[in-house]
């Protein structure tokens, strides 16, 4: 394991409120206890267990998001997985977040991104390459470290890029909003749009008209692709030709054969794949 901590890694399927520490889950938690807004012990045992079905998984992130949805919160967490991910030697993350609105909190889709954008910039124990809005004599906006706290000796360096989520649970008109905000967001790190959420949910139709508005506008796009059974909706994904798909742990022959034709790149989610039971084992898990 401590080889594997060692080398140099690129992580590129890793959602925000997917890879919160649990003590911060368990002290947020603890402190909407106190406030009476959840039932700690009910939740308690909620965020330890360690082997969850996907309908469990779902269940979790509905209440991840109600302990998390708050400007500072999704500041904290935003610093505190960047650093756990470069203190294992990521030094190329791609974090990927769905963009929320939370009206009492007077959070917009924007300002969500906002307070993310802030956790980057508050990462302290490793220096942050991230493009920031310094635009020099109104031209280049340049990637620089964001926290270079130079003392002559040499610190770790972490290139950190967004991508935006669009939950299959949102509605036409919330997914292309995230689109638009992409788009404007696209010099502060936003590299693409990701379609994600219960696989269960939604259907493709709903999400096209904003995915293809994003590839029109030269936005890079993953699609969380055959997580679950789903034969047709595989077939309409590929048919849209996206930039990369996560999962596929439910592919044909023939959907194999295309993804392979269109150099498809594969975002393989071992440990997500076992633990949801999405694939019952490594042994038989497609990454082989
Ligand atoms: C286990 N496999 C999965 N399959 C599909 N979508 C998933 C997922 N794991 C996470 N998400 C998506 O990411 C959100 C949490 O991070 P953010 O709030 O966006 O930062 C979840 O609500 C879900 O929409």
């Amino acid at each position: 394991m401590e080889w594997f901590a060692s080398i140099p890694k690129v992580e590129l399927h890793a959602h925000l409120n997917g890879s919160i520490r649990d003590s911060t889950l368990l002290e947020l938690a603890r402190d909407l206890g106190e406030k009476h807004v959840i039932v700690f012990s009910d939740v308690e045992h909620v965020i330890l267990k360690n082997d969850r079905s996907l309908t469990e998984v779902f269940k979790l992130f509905d209440l991840i998001h109600i302990i998390t949805t708050d400007h500072g919160t999704v500041k904290r967490i935003t610093k505190e997985v960047i650093e756990d991910f470069a203190s294992e030697n990521v030094i190329y993350l791609e974090l990927r977040t769905t963009p929320k609105r939370n009206d009492s909190k007077g959070m917009t889709k924007r300002s969500y991104m906002e307070a993310v954008m802030e956790g980057v910039r508050a990462v302290s124990t490793v220096d942050v390459v991230f493009p920031h809005n310094n635009v020099d004599a109104g031209s280049h906006i340049i990637s620089v470290p964001v926290n270079d706290m130079c003392n002559g000796t040499t610190r770790k360096k972490i290139y950190v890029r967004l991508l935006l989520s669009i939950d299959r649970r949102e509605s036409t008109a919330a997914a292309m909003e995230t689109v638009k905000l992409a788009l404007e967001m696209r010099d502060l790190g936003v590299v693409g749009i990701d379609l994600s959420g219960n696989p269960v949910v939604g259907e493709w139709i709903t999400f096209l008209p904003a995915l293809k508005f994003a590839r029109e506008h030269g936005l890079d796009i993953t699609l969380h692709c055959g997580e679950v059974p789903n034969p047709k909706e595989i077939q309409a994904m590929l048919d849209f030709i996206p930039q990369r798909i996560g999962h596929a742990c439910y592919f044909g022959e023939d959907d194999w054969k295309r993804m392979k034709s269109y150099k498809i790149p594969v975002e393989i989610c071992l440990t997500s794949n076992i633990t949801t039971a999405s694939v019952s084992s490594l042994d038989v898990h497609h990454f082989g």
